[in-house]
């Protein structure tokens, strides 16, 4: 049966997006999806769905911040450092003060898992109402870097007798970086282990950068800060998509990350109905090699100095707010470098966090890949109109 899904996946048009990618994301999907076990078809019980959110995680104090650091350099997904073995603590322990006094300025921690906790308590609640074939559902939280790891709640998984997992990155656009690193997480447990112990089906949700639940609460986060500013500047406000930005090495590689980024930035402005210039610009760059520009602070500053002084600030990348939200565009750019380049007024939409019709926008996506019975959903396949 894996196999027979698998192959549909790649009539489905798959493929081509797959091959855009280094070989190492092509292996990972291959290899989760021919983890699948097999469904018991003599079973009439009602099916328990399992729904795991794959995202990085952040500390949720500052004591975690170390621990945090030192699995992300660690993750040779996310970079490969030449003797990572030594490097990767080295690089952790010098950076630890400086990341925690960052996490002190936004409230002691990150605040990733009480928004995806939230997000997937809702998302299974609307669920079980709008897909009752598949109910009762359950969400389960896998980080890559701190606690809950995606290891833990995979055991989790099949203790609760599931018959369907799904494995649905909370990324919406997809990275090898950073999707890529959390399915591969799941292929490497179950090696280690030996395969898997129950009859779990898995399936992936893999990216959404455009699903119109997304799109949509941007569209209402943009607009909520439109009205903020004085009546004679609305008109006058620039929107700039922020995302995280990725080393150009990567991007070379055919890493789809930018080109998804820019995809759902066409479909929000699409949606809003083009009122407004907009420019896409990348943040949080770190260390010394090339990444994707124009980078967010300087997009700013020229702004400012052309007499583009009315600025939104939208994360485009993340789910909910975290550090690059708080930090980075919150106390950097919106509140230092707005006062220090004068600008007049720079506003920040929220991340998508509890907007409902993202929650419900969550649940579609479940939904309908559920429906589909493919191994992986590249995207979602549900009408527009099952989605408010
Ligand atoms: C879509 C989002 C992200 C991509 C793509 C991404 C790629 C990427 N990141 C690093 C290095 C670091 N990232 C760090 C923190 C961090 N990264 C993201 C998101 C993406 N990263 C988030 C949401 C966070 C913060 C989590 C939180 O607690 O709020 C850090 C640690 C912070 C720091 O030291 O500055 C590093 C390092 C690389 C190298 C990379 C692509 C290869
Ligand atoms: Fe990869
Ligand atoms: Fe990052």
């Amino acid at each position: 049966m894996a196999h027979h899904v698998f192959r549909g996946c790649l009539t489905m048009g798959y493929s081509s997006r797959v091959l855009q990618q280094p070989m190492r994301c092509l292996s990972a999907f291959i290899k989760i999806t021919s983890i699948t076990g097999h469904r018991n078809a003599s079973t009439s019980s009602k099916p328990k769905t399992g729904i795991l959110m794959l995202n990085m995680g952040g500390p949720e104090t500052t004591d975690g911040v170390h621990d945090f650091l030192l699995r992300l350099f660690n993750d040779r997904d996310l970079m490969e450092l030449p003797v990572q073995s030594q490097l990767a603590p080295m690089i952790a322990r010098r950076r630890t003060p400086k990341i925690q006094s960052q996490y002190r300025k936004i409230g002691g921690g990150s605040p990733i898992k009480k928004w995806t906790t939230l997000q997937g308590q809702a998302m299974v609640d609307i669920l079980d109402d709008i897909s009752p074939e598949t109910a009762p559902h359950k969400f389960y939280i896998g980080f890559r870097y701190v606690p809950p790891f995606t290891e833990k709640a995979i055991e989790q998984m099949e203790d609760d007798g599931l018959e369907r997992a799904v494995a649905f990155s909370q990324y919406p656009q997809y990275s090898c970086s950073t999707t890529g690193s959390s399915l591969n997480a799941i292929f490497n447990h179950y090696t280690k282990r030996g395969g898997l112990r129950s009859n779990l089906v898995w399936s992936v949700i893999d990216r959404w950068p455009t699903h119109p639940g997304l799109v949509q609460v941007i569209v209402e986060h943009i607009r909520q800060e439109l009205v903020r500013f004085p009546e004679e500047d609305q008109d006058d406000v620039v929107i700039l998509f922020s995302a995280h930005s990725l080393p150009m090495k990567i991007v070379a590689r055919g890493d789809p990350y930018s080109q998804e980024v820019g995809a759902t930035v066409h479909a929000v402005m699409d949606a809003l109905g083009h009122t407004h210039p907009y420019r896409l610009v990348w943040q949080s760059k770190v260390g010394p090699v090339p990444w994707l520009v124009p980078r967010t602070e300087d997009v700013i500053k020229g702004l400012v100095a052309r007499g583009k002084k009315n600025i939104i600030l939208v994360p485009i990348a993340f789910t909910n707010e975290h550090i690059e939200t708080l930090h980075e565009l919150d106390l950097e750019y919106a509140h230092e470098l707005g006062e220090e380049v004068g600008a007049k007024m720079i506003r920040r939409a929220a991340a998508p966090n509890d907007n409902p019709v993202f929650l419900k926008g969550l649940a579609n996506i479940v939904k309908s890949h559920l429906a589909t019975e493919k191994a992986c959903s590249p995207q979602f396949f549900a009408p527009l109109s099952t989605v408010y």
